[in-house]
């Protein structure tokens, strides 16, 4: 049997401000500081070692997995961090908030922006300041990687790569694996290793700072999937 912990990031600023995040580096808020020491405390008192951690190139993920793995006493653990497990690319909705969205363009619109797998947001133009192509942590992608919107199903494209080729095969060398990330990210993970439906995956929400506990056999089939308490 084969075991991966998935953990969304703790509560972040514009979590608690209500504000579409996606790529935008937010720090995490005082809340999302003790979910994230939590969730250390929690996988520290349920017997959890890691061999080996995964997070984004984002800080509330980054900080999230660090104040875990304090908790845990496990900050000496290889982490590798990768741009393929951002949050999903909000493009022209990040910054906005998200009930003054919903009274601009309506409940509905917003809805399928936020949890329908086909639907994208409105797109950035490539010379806005929140176009990542100006930011030095990603001049390593292609301008076909960098996105300008993203929906959930190209969310899963690129998150993808990094679970078949990196993630998976940590787990068939029987290490033990912690994924720190995000909402999206880790939703359209989900949808893949539970053959999620799209009208599934609209009902599925993963709260902040709760370490997802997802047992696999050796073909990476879904046995059992459970939230640490
Ligand atoms: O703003 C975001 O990037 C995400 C996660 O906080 O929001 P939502 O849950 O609306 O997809």
């Amino acid at each position: 049997m084969l075991k991966i912990v998935l953990l969304r990031h703790g509560e972040s600023v514009w979590n608690q401000e209500n504000r579409f995040t996606g790529w935008t580096d937010v720090d995490l808020s005082a809340e999302g500081v003790r979910q994230a020491r939590q969730a250390g405390a929690l996988l520290r008192q349920h017997g959890y070692r890691f061999d080996v951690a995964y997070t984004s190139v984002l800080k509330r993920a980054i900080k999230t997995l660090d104040l875990a793995l304090e908790e845990m006493d496990q900050l000496w653990i290889p982490v590798q961090k990768s741009w393929r497990l951002n949050e999903r690319f909000y493009g022209a909705l990040q910054g906005l908030n998200k009930a003054e969205t919903i009274a601009r363009y309506g409940a509905e619109q917003v809805r399928k922006w936020r949890r329908d797998p086909l639907e994208h947001p409105p797109a950035l133009a490539p010379d806005d300041p929140r176009y990542p192509g100006h930011d030095a942590r990603y001049a390593h992608l292609t301008a076909r990687e960098l996105p300008l919107t993203e929906n959930l199903t190209e969310t899963l494209a690129r998150v993808l790569p990094y679970w078949t080729e990196t993630i998976v095969p940590a787990l068939r060398r029987r290490q033990q694996v912690l994924v720190c990330a995000h909402g999206n990210s880790l939703r359209a993970l989900v949808q893949y290793i539970d053959h999620l439906t799209d009208a599934e995956v609209t009902q599925l929400d993963i709260p902040t700072g709760s370490p997802l506990v997802i047992e696999l056999d050796d073909d990476l089939n879904r046995l059992q999937q459970y939230y640490l308490t």
